[in-house]
């Protein structure tokens, strides 16, 4: 085995690559989004800070447990066999103190300095995804990130909670954006490395079913996506900029779907899921830009 392989040589990069620290960047950014909208000026200092620490720790947290949980499966699948844990420069032990230590930090920002539902909310979601949908939902249904998604949509659940403490309508519509937003976004990497999920013995939706079925349903979801991104404006709670970028957003979406629905193209799928993600960062800062700048007929 290479020195490097050995867990003495665990070093601040394995630890980082642990938290999955893009995904957690999008997640935090869309509490952050959920905190300005919560406020009407600026959000208060300490729920900002201490808000957006708690809940980027708490994803990240998840997501090393997650990691410890999967290792087995991540071995298997070449996407995933240099993580930390499967190539041995994490141990099981040091994931799981490191993913503690970062859940003890969020909870105690987040109930001293936030408030006791923002942890609560929080802990709930770390617990969604690292142990229901990890432990349990991935390998039980091809619905499982439908479900599991909930823990994802949660964050600007998170940050509207710790401005305002409590839970509002309107942070709930930013709820189902993302999670309607999920399964296109999962199901168009799940085409691309089908055949390691099937290897793995991972029951996702075009191992259970099939690749066509699949993209159905990514257009399907990509449908109902564009009319739910479209309730913010419709209820008032943003004005004309947030709905042209929805409307322009959702057109380039639908778009790369169909085409993932009509051709067979095999760069098409990870092509829609990259571009879910800038979808959902360009979205939702069409959110805040429309939150400061609102134009209204
Ligand atoms: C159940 C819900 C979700 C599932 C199953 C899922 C699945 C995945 C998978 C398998 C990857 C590839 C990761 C890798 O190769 O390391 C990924 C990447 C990514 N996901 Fe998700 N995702 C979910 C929710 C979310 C949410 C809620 C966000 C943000 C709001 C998000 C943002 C991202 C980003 C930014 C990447 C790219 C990471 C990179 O560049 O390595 N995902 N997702
Ligand atoms: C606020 C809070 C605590 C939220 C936690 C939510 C969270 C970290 C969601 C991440 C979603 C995600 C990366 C799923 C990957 O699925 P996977 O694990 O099946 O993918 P993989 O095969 O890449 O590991």
């Amino acid at each position: 085995m290479e020195p490097s392989a050995s867990p003495q040589h665990a070093s601040w990069r394995d630890y980082y690559e642990l938290g999955k620290p893009r995904v957690v960047m999008l997640i935090v950014f869309t509490a952050i989004v959920g905190m300005f909208l919560a406020a009407p000026g600026l959000p208060p200092p300490a729920a900002l800070l201490f808000g957006t620490l708690g809940i980027g720790l708490a994803a990240s947290s998840a997501a090393a447990i997650n990691h410890v949980l999967d290792r087995r499966f991540d071995a298997q699948m070449a996407r995933t066999k240099n993580r930390p844990l499967p190539t041995g420069h994490v141990t099981e032990r040091q994931a799981l103190t490191y993913a503690a230590i970062l859940a003890v930090i969020s909870m105690t920002l987040l109930w001293g300095w936030v408030n006791l539902l923002t942890a609560t909310l929080t802990f709930c979601s770390l617990i969604g995804y690292a142990v229901i949908y990890t432990v349990w939902l991935k390998h039980a249904t091809p619905q499982n990130i439908v479900i599991g998604g909930a823990a994802g949509a949660a964050p600007p659940v998170l940050g509207w909670t710790a401005v305002t403490g409590h839970v509002d309508p309107y942070a709930l519509l930013l709820f189902l954006i993302i999670f309607t937003w999920t399964p296109p976004h999962f199901w168009a990497l799940a085409i691309a490395r089908r055949d390691e999920y099937a290897k793995a013995g991972i029951p996702m939706l075009p191992v259970a079913y099939s690749t066509d079925f699949t993209r159905l349903h990514i257009l399907l979801y990509t449908i109902l996506l564009v009319i739910v991104t479209l309730l913010p404006y419709l209820t008032g709670m943003s004005g004309l900029i947030y709905l042209a970028a929805a409307l322009v957003l959702g057109g380039f979406f639908l778009v790369r779907a169909s085409q993932l629905k009509m051709r067979t193209d095999a760069r098409l799928p990870m092509r829609t899921f990259s571009f879910s993600i800038t979808y959902l960062a360009l979205l939702f800062a069409a959110l805040l830009l429309d939150h400061y700048v609102k134009i209204r007929i």
